[in-house]
């Protein structure tokens, strides 16, 4: 049988951001102004701040936009602090945190087997941390999964600033973007062994691990016609296992494998898959920012995971080309079919006629 093949993510040890920098810019270049970055910033607002990596102004060189482990950054006295419970409970206070609930360790979003239930947070702490529980909603070794919200989530974006301030103290959030283009910083918490569902997000990412170790598979955007999406989602969760009958073409997708300890930051890019496995309970933060010019993201989107504009526009315009394409008997409508897609593959992916 065919199986994926497996990369190490790039891991980078320095604990000193400058010449961290300078590994991965070797190569300075002249000043180039672009809107939205100011011309002074500084050589740590370089790594992840573009696209496609074009110089942006900062005098260097940006030349990868890869999944990327950091350590030794400096995040925070929180991967001291919060590997005690009583701590964490503590300083997270009591507040109503909504959660996701599952009798399988395996969470899976699109045949949706776990349900929303909430608990104050340092409950919540408290039930994640533990194998069995005494006071449960499905099964007494049911998993729990939180990805923090903002107090009203369809206005409020998620910052733990703002939702909490006590625990926000300990942290330092890796600015090695710049500071505008924040969006959110959300608090992952995890039972023991529980594995997320496979999802890209939109925006560039910082995954800062600060208790329990993880395993983290990521697959870059260029496979996902091997990973079999819907929506968002990826239907492959079982990435080590998968169901090679239902997903014949997975093995194509090259797997990118770290494991992260506490005090690693991931830098995980817009649009490249991640499935997450928490190989202990473990209590994560992660910062969004918004890497493109914010004209693409949709102001309204609160949650950071809708489609940029300009994508979601063009999946509308597809949807009712094949509605109009379904006016068509079938004869006449695959053959206008094949010449759409390959007009697609010439114009935006560059095809030539042979491929
Ligand atoms: O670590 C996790 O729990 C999930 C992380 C994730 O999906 C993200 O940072 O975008
Ligand atoms: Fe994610």
């Amino acid at each position: 049988m065919c199986s994926n093949d497996v990369k190490q993510v790039l891991t980078i040890t320095n604990t000193n951001h400058d010449s961290f920098i300078s590994d991965i810019y070797p190569k300075p270049c002249s000043p180039v102004k672009t809107e939205g970055i100011p011309l002074n910033c500084s050589a740590r607002g370089v790594l992840v701040s573009t696209v496609d990596c074009e110089p942006i102004g900062c005098g260097f060189e940006p030349i990868i936009r890869i999944p990327t482990v950091l350590q030794g950054l400096d995040i925070g006295s929180c991967v001291q602090k919060w590997s005690s419970l009583e701590y964490l409970m503590k300083n997270g206070g009591n507040k109503q945190v909504k959660i996701h609930v599952s009798e399988s360790p395996q969470m899976d979003f699109i045949n949706k087997n776990f349900v929303y239930r909430s608990l104050p947070f340092d409950d919540f702490v408290r039930r994640a941390s533990e194998k069995t529980h005494s006071e449960y909603f499905i099964s007494e070794t049911e998993n729990y999964y939180l990805r923090a919200l903002g107090d009203d989530p369809r206005r409020e974006i998620a910052d733990i600033h703002s939702q909490f301030p006590t625990l926000a103290q300990d942290v330092k959030f890796p600015y090695l973007f710049p500071r505008e283009k924040f969006f959110s910083s959300v608090f992952r918490i995890a039972s023991e062994g529980l594995q997320l569902w496979t999802h890209y997000d939109i925006m560039d990412n910082f995954l800062m691990q600060i208790s329990g170790r993880k395993k983290v598979v990521l697959f870059s955007p260029d496979d996902v016609n091997y990973l079999y999406l819907n929506g968002d989602k990826s239907e492959v969760l079982d990435v080590d296992n998968p169901d090679t009958d239902k997903f014949p073409d997975f093995y194509k997708a090259q797997k990118h494998v770290c494991f992260l300890e506490p005090g690693d930051v991931l830098f995980i890019p817009a649009l490249w898959f991640h499935n997450v496995i928490s190989l202990d309970f473990g209590v994560a933060v992660n910062v969004f920012w918004k890497h493109l010019d914010s004209q693409f993201y949709d102001s309204k989107d609160t949650y950071g995971n809708k489609d940029l504009l300009p994508a979601t526009r063009a999946t509308q315009i597809i949807d009712r080309a094949v509605k109009t394409l379904e006016e068509l008997p079938e004869y006449y409508r695959t053959f206008y079919a094949r010449q759409l897609i390959s007009r697609i593959e010439k114009k935006v992916l560059k095809l030539s006629d042979k491929t």
